[in-house]
């Protein structure tokens, strides 16, 4: 995915200007930044959910906005904050959703399509929840149910808003974990946004830090060299510590 000089916004208004970014396969990157800065707008505008304001989004060299919705749904899977519509749902009817862009037009699934759904269910270790309704789900439960439905689906690319939002640190750790990993072993490409930058900074291969002007993308160390995370919060509150890559709280 190649990003360059990529306005984001609603209507005229530009929430974001400038942002570029070029994202390779295997590669799991967050997109950090303050409450307000654009983060969920440039997921959704990568995922073509609204238009850019200006710039160039490609995906293998061919522009997003050229592409169909149904060739898009084979490249780019969104996992997003929203609530899911029908809680009413299994676990495992809502992973086989992820497969609609491949059924047929009742929707049957094929032996490949249930594998994927057996898969992601497994990945996520959702085993002995696959039964169970959404409703009867933990929220940070729910979150894993989301990621399996867009590793069902199966997409070059998978796009997530706040996937840690809802979990406990261990769960917050686990599922960042595992973003990676399947970013590197099954070669898609994840970005995501997080207020866990410390997180990111362990876990992530790149990081897009949003703030309005300059946008840095790099490899975290890279970032920390440069004093990118510094002037991300007011001093006289948090500072950052690059020796250790941790936000301090100033007393
Ligand atoms: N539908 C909309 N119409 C107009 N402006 C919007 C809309 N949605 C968001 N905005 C504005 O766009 C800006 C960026 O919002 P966005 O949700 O992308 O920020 P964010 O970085 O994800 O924030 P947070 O960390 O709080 O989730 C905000 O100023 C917000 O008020």
């Amino acid at each position: 995915m190649e990003v360059k000089g990529l306005n984001i916004g609603y209507g005229k208004k530009i929430v974001c200007p400038n942002i570029s970014f070029s994202v390779d396969k295997g590669e799991c990157t967050a997109i950090v930044g303050i409450n307000g800065v654009g983060k969920s707008t440039l997921l959704r505008t990568v995922g073509n959910l609204q238009s850019s304001l200006g710039g160039i989004l490609h995906i293998d060299g061919k522009s997003v906005r050229e592409m169909k919705p149904h060739q898009l749904a084979k490249k780019i899977s969104l996992v997003l904050t929203e609530p899911v519509a029908s809680k009413n749902m299994t676990v495992q009817e809502l992973v086989a959703l992820g497969r609609q862009p491949y059924t047929n037009w009742i929707g049957s699934l094929s032996t490949v399509d249930k594998k994927k759904i057996v898969d992601a269910i497994e990945v996520l270790e959702l085993k002995e929840l696959k039964n169970y309704k959404c409703f009867e789900l933990s929220d940070g439960q729910l979150q894993r149910v989301m990621v399996a439905r867009a590793l069902a689906q199966d997409t070059d690319i998978i796009l997530l808003d706040e996937p840690t939002t809802h979990l406990d640190l261990f769960h917050k750790v686990q599922i960042l974990k595992l973003l990676k990993s399947i970013a590197h072993q099954t070669k898609k490409t994840i970005l995501f946004t997080s207020h866990e930058i410390e997180m990111a900074i362990q876990i992530c291969d790149k990081i897009l830090i949003l703030d309005g002007v300059e946008n840095p993308f790099d490899e975290p160390c890279k970032l920390i060299e440069n004093k990118s995370f510094e002037s991300l919060f007011p001093s006289e509150t948090v500072q950052f510590d690059g020796t250790t890559g941790t936000f301090r709280i100033q007393k």
